[in-house]
């Protein structure tokens, strides 16, 4: 137990290197790329601390060379899913029982691990399974995966701080336990650093965790695995199975000692899930903590005052970084027309300028995007906004898969606000494009408002104080991460806490210690001093 109050070391946020050419970080990115494609790896699930291979061997490709084989990772079934489960409570009580200090040494050890030894190890890993270029990935697996974990440390004690009042002669403290049972984390795969957030938030606060990354991002989670395990996260506390999505749902959702889901990903499987936990929620031992950040449709939104070169700049990095796979990603778009033909100019020369192709190639700026399912989807939108009469395809428009999952920078125009591609999450390199009428300012507010079901991030762009203000005010609910005069994208953790509403999600911030609250069980303990000894009144005399 500890014998001090201690103070963690102040967070600060990791420094995004430049990789410019000649740099020290690049060859050593570019050599870590080399060593992962000359071998393929062999990927187990790990499960109370034990390496678990099925042999019924699944093979990974980068999306942008889909001939290239990474190697290969070991499936699970069931019968894994009940052994991760087993291995996490197994291991609870010696956690749970662990000193905060020493939990927060392991997961600042982490953070350390993660911008030094494993950086280019995580940035290469990320760059080759998800197909991000290389700044997409230091921002991620990199920078926002060691603030996750020095903040969240932070933030740990923060929340364990949170003590009440105590009259004269009783002392009232509040201690924050870990829930009982195990945490579900569930995550993506657009963003190393949420995956490695989601099993550690709850690991931290004292839990036990069963973790199933995306198929897509297999390859990073083995490394976020191994900075885990060189960390000192003790066996049985985070364990990774690969088994599909619906098995780990049944197995999981069917258990008693079912605590909670750390969940990230699209609003269709997370409003599901919350169905299949809510239809068995006479099993479980404790209300589950049901947290799930998701989809967006996102926007940005332009005043007649605007900057036209800051939207036009936002368009683009907003809406084409990491191919539009961000759920923050800026993906409808309104205009006013007095300001359009400047700011078409300006997206014009921007994209005339990017490159699309393989991320290993540091001067393409847009690389593959994730699947094939993603790409055909993607591909039918444009071609549908091709044969419109309420649309048409601006910019780009192209398309093609011979060598990887490439779809160009598309900008769909369409004189209907509430086209299908104005309201549903595409989650890809195609964004759509309103033109309103200067004065109709408020009124294409109410519209946007009303468009989605979604609220996750969006952006006004006015030099306008008096409209900025007004668009703050008006489109209070519209987003959970709202910016004034910048893209909607690139949220950093301790400076803008993230998370929607609406059908974007619980809005629980991740890398908060709002989030942290959700992984624990206050319990008040009173302690009177002097206990009392007569029932009676003052005035029964
Ligand atoms: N709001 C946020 O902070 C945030 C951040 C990143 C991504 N996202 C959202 O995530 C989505 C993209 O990620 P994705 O394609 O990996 O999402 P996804 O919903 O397809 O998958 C997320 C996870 O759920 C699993 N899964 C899929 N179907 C399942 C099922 N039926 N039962 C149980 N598990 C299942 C997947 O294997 C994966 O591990 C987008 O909608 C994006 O907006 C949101
Ligand atoms: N936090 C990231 C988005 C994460 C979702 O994919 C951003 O703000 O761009």
């Amino acid at each position: 137990m500890p014998k001090g109050i201690f103070r963690v070391p102040t967070a600060k946020n990791e420094t995004v290197l430049s990789y410019a050419p000649g740099s020290q970080e690049r060859k050593e990115l570019e050599a870590q790329l080399k060593a992962f494609k000359q071998h393929e790896v062999d990927i187990p699930m790990y499960i109370g601390g034990q390496e678990i291979r099925t042999g019924n061997k699944i093979s990974m490709h980068p999306p942008h060379n889909t001939k290239h084989c990474l190697g290969y990772y070991h499936q699970g079934d069931e019968t894994h899913v009940y052994k991760a489960i087993d291995a996490a409570l197994t291991a609870k009580k010696k956690w749970a029982d662990l000193s905060w200090e020493h939990r927060a040494s392991i997961f600042l050890k982490a953070a350390e691990l993660v911008a030094g030894p494993y950086r280019q190890k995580l940035n290469a890993a990320t760059i080759l399974g998800q197909s991000k270029n290389a700044y997409q990935a230091e921002i991620d697996s990199a920078c926002e995966l060691a603030d996750f974990l020095r903040f969240n440390v932070q933030y740990m004690c923060d929340v364990y701080a949170q003590q009440p009042e105590s009259s004269p002669g009783i002392w009232n403290r509040v201690e924050h336990r870990p829930l009982e049972g195990f945490v579900f984390a569930l995550t993506p795969f657009n963003f190393t650093a949420i995956a490695g957030n989601l099993p550690t938030a709850p690991a931290m606060m004292g839990n036990t965790v069963v973790w199933k990354p995306s198929k897509s991002a297999v390859y990073s989670a083995k490394v976020l695995m191994e900075v885990f395990m060189e960390a000192g996260v003790p066996a049985g506390v985070i364990n990774l199975v690969y088994a599909s999505g619906p098995v780990m749902a049944k197995v999981v959702f069917g258990h008693p000692e079912f605590a909670g889901i750390h969940f990230t990903g699209s609003t269709g499987v997370f409003q599901s899930m919350w169905k299949t936990i809510g239809a068995n929620i006479e099993k479980y031992k404790s209300y589950p903590r049901i947290v799930g950040e998701t989809g967006g449709k996102d926007y940005i939104l332009a005043h007649k005052s605007c900057d036209a070169k800051a939207v036009a700049t936002a368009i683009v990095r907003g809406g084409f970084e990491y191919q539009g796979q961000k759920c923050s990603a800026a993906s409808r778009v309104y205009i006013p027309q007095s300001r359009w033909d400047e700011i078409k100019t300006y997206v014009g020369n921007q994209l005339s300028e990017i490159k699309v192709g393989d991320p290993e190639d540091f001067s393409n700026f847009v690389n593959a995007v994730i699947d094939e399912a993603s790409f055909d989807k993607l591909a039918a939108a444009i071609d549908e906004a091709k044969a419109s009469k309420e649309a048409q395809v601006i910019f780009g428009g192209n398309y093609d898969k011979t060598e990887g999952y490439f779809i160009e920078p598309t900008i769909i125009q369409t004189t209907n606000p509430k086209y299908i591609t104005m309201q549903e999450e595409l989650f890809g390199p195609v964004l759509t494009l309103y033109v309103y009428e200067d004065n109709k300012f408020e009124e294409t507010m109410d519209i946007l408002d009303s468009t989605s079901v979604y609220a996750l991030t969006g952006a006004i762009f006015s030099q306008d104080r008096y409209a900025a203000e007004l668009a703050t005010q008006r489109l209070v609910n519209t987003a959970g991460n709202f910016y004034i005069n910048d893209k909607p994208t690139g949220a950093v953790v301790g400076q803008q806490p993230f998370g929607g509403a609406r059908g974007s999600g619980t809005n629980d911030k991740a890398g908060s210690a709002i989030n942290l609250m959700r992984w624990v069980s206050p319990r008040t303990i009173k302690e009177t001093f002097v206990p009392a000894h007569d029932y009676k009144y003052p005035f029964l005399g």
